[in-house]
């Protein structure tokens, strides 16, 4: 059940409205099969079984803490509807104390309809990631399940038991720490992002560089090879939101988390490194100068563009002056959403090498596969200046420079921003 009548007329079509690898053929099946149904209609999703799960959107609100209007919501609509005992299961990424919340939101409404029905709230946060969310969602490394009711822990047991067979994968603990375990999770995976752009940050000022480094750490197993990739920072709806929203929790209670407010400083620092790589460059002087951009969303698989390092380049871009052609393999309908389609300063190209024509520099943002092996000679022919900026670390520079083209990356040794 979705509010945005809209996307449930799209779904109904078998239109799955966001670009997620896999997804489409899985809804098609299971809607044709009359497993899956989408409606706008609250009551009729209420009443549909003794499962309930809320998975609507917690964005950050003024001051940076998680908004819970929408699963408040949503929790009151179910308190003015439920007909029978059913488990209300939260979804959504929500502080510590929402399951006591959800709770009384909905006990407000029965009481305000004079009638007694028993329900449970339990937390179940979701660990998936866009561009792999099938993968994880069907081979999960944990299912956690967060509730105070032996009853609601049951029947998540139950739900679950096809995703349990080979060995047990449920985490059951109480509501609280499992609402603390979600946040705990992408803090602890954007922490090692920034962590990483931090030594990315040093290596530029000491002349190493930090694509060998990554391989001379990541091979110890307690550290590990994922989550260490430096670059122009992590976008997103979760990990800026998410660590933000920890970090106001803390704070709310008196503590003062100063390890997830660097974590955020480096981030913004590192999402405008792209733009500080090619404005050196130019000696300032971007005025006129036309950049071609490959990537626009926030990682590669996916069209979601939120909190995308593609938008502060751009934004950058334009402010200075200069000319921006972009090109992303699924994300452009979303771009020209969101800047309101082309303008005379940004152009939407149909391909990679298109974006390319009359530009003096390319920018990488997001580390596409079709990006990875672009033919330099080509690439050398068509770029004015000659220069490539790799935000994601994803080209070997002395390929690049056996083209004739200078290449600079994040943190490998000879930077704009270093020596
Ligand atoms: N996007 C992701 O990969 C992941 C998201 N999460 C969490 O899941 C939650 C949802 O995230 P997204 O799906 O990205 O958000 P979204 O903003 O893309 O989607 C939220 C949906 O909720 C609908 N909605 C709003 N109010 C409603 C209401 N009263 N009744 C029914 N539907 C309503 C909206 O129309 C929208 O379609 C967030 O808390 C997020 O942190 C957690 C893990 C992964
Ligand atoms: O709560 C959520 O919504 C989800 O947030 C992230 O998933 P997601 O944001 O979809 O994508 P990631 O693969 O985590 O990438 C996030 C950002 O970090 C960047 N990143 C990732 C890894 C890395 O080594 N370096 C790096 O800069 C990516 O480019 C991207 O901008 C988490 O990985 C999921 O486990 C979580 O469920």
């Amino acid at each position: 059940m979705d509010i945005d009548a809209e996307k449930v007329a799209r779904l109904k079509k078998g239109d799955v409205p966001i670009y997620e690898p896999g997804l489409s053929p899985i809804v098609t099946k299971n809607f044709a099969a009359a497993q899956l149904d989408f409606t706008t209609d609250p009551v009729a999703a209420i009443l549909h079984g003794e499962l309930i799960f809320i998975a609507v959107g917690t964005p950050p609100g003024e001051d940076g803490s998680a908004d819970l209007s929408y699963v408040l919501e949503v929790a009151g609509t179910i308190g003015r509807h439920l007909g029978d005992y059913a488990v209300v299961v939260n979804k959504s990424t929500v502080p510590v104390g929402t399951a006591g919340l959800v709770r009384a939101k909905i006990k407000e409404q029965l009481d305000l309809r004079g009638v007694e029905i028993a329900f449970d709230v339990a937390s179940n946060p979701e660990f998936l990631k866009e561009g792999n969310a099938i993968e994880d969602c069907m081979r999960p490394d944990r299912i956690v399940v967060g509730s105070s009711s032996s009853r609601a822990i049951e029947i998540l047991r139950k739900l679950y038991a096809p995703f349990n067979r080979n060995h047990e994968r449920l985490v059951v603990m109480d509501e609280c720490s499992a609402e603390l375990t979600k946040y705990a999770a992408n803090a602890m995976l954007a922490t090692k992002i920034s962590f990483m752009n931090e030594i990315a940050n040093i290596a530029e000022k000491v002349g190493a560089d930090v694509e060998l480094v990554r391989q001379g750490i990541g091979s110890d197993p307690r550290i590990g090879f994922q989550f260490i990739y430096p670059g122009a920072g992590y976008g997103g709806s979760c990990f800026p939101k998410d660590v933000k929203a920890l970090g106001r929790l803390a704070k709310s209670k008196g503590y003062n988390a100063r390890l997830l407010s660097s974590v955020e400083e480096v981030n913004e620092d590192q999402k405008r490194k792209l733009f500080s790589y090619i404005e050196k460059h130019f000696s300032g002087d971007l005025n006129g100068k036309t950049i071609a951009v490959w990537g626009l969303a926030f990682k590669p698989d996916t069209d979601d563009m939120r909190e995308a390092s593609s938008r502060s380049l751009i934004d950058s871009l334009i402010a200075a002056g200069a000319k921006v052609r972009a090109f992303d393999p699924e994300a452009i309908p979303e771009a020209k959403r969101i800047y309101r389609g082309s303008s005379e300063q940004l152009h939407f190209a149909d391909n990679a090498y298109e974006a390319l024509q009359n530009a003096d520099a390319l920018a990488i943002v997001t580390e596409w596969k079709i990006f990875r092996s672009p033919n330099f000679k080509q690439l050398a022919d068509l770029l004015k200046h000659r220069v490539v900026f790799d935000g994601r670390n994803i080209y070997d520079p002395k390929e690049v420079e056996a083209a004739g083209i200078a290449y600079f990356g994040v943190g490998r040794g000879r930077s704009l921003d270093g020596n």
